[in-house]
């Protein structure tokens, strides 16, 4: 469904990724570990189609992604994709619903629709009492929820997280990477995580290694 097709990258002099190449099926959560510095980011960044490959492809659904003008990439990720870049970044002047329902009401959706169905999410993810504070009035962890539920909330295709959780002490970290991975799995969308903790990495489908810009050995999780 999503798939990088011997993908490389350099900055200059440095080379991130050397012929990358993996597949995501439908529904699937594949989680990314390696070392620092090993192109964790660099392989999530161009599937995502927030870096282009210096070679290779990106592919998805059938389609050459990697290639596109920018307007429609952006397009692309704005529909197809959830990202959980980094946990916290929500608006601080906006209250949790009011941020889980932003990619909808960018999406062309009302107001109170957006809201309704914002307001749904953050139900099963047990933190609807809270819809109407704003991010500097709940915990770290509820952040966290909110961030999940604002991924999701559009029923991307995939949704991309990039070391989501680190931040936080390994338990809590573990925990919030579970839930992410649960509510995908429950949304039907599929998952590429970047995690350096394996625990969490053995939640995911499958286990994808990256070492020295190059993907390794792939387990089932
Ligand atoms: N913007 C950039 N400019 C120059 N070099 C970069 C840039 N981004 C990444 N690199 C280099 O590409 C390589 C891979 O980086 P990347 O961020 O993908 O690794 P990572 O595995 O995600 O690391 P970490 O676990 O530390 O976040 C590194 O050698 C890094 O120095």
């Amino acid at each position: 469904m999503l798939e990088a097709r011997e993908v490389g990258l350099s900055f200059g002099q440095d080379t991130a990724l050397v012929g990358a190449s993996l597949a995501v099926r439908e529904g699937e959560s594949v989680a990314i570990k390696g070392p620092s510095g090993s192109g964790k980011s660099s392989l999530l960044h161009c599937l995502a189609g927030i870096l282009r490959p210096s070679s290779g492809s990106v592919w998805f659904r059938g389609r050459r992604i990697d290639d596109l003008p920018d307007e429609e990439s952006s397009e692309l990720r704005r529909t197809a994709f959830g990202f959980v870049l980094q946990f916290g970044d929500l608006v601080p002047e906006l209250t949790l619903v009011e941020n889980v329902s932003l990619p909808l009401v960018f999406g062309g959706i009302r107001r109170r629709e957006a809201e309704a169905q914002a307001l749904n999410l953050l139900d099963t993810l047990s933190i609807a009492d809270l819809a109407r504070r704003r991010p500097a009035e709940v915990s770290g962890g509820q952040m966290q929820r909110t961030a999940i539920a604002r991924a999701l909330v559009h029923k991307p295709a995939v949704v991309f997280a990039d070391e989501p959780t680190g931040a936080l002490d390994s338990e809590s970290a573990e925990r919030v990477l579970v839930l992410l991975i649960d509510a995908v799995k429950r949304h039907g969308s599929s998952l590429v995580v970047v995690t350096h903790d394996s625990e969490v990495a053995a939640s995911a489908d499958r286990i994808v290694e990256v070492r020295d810009g190059m993907i390794g050995s792939a387990t089932d999780g």
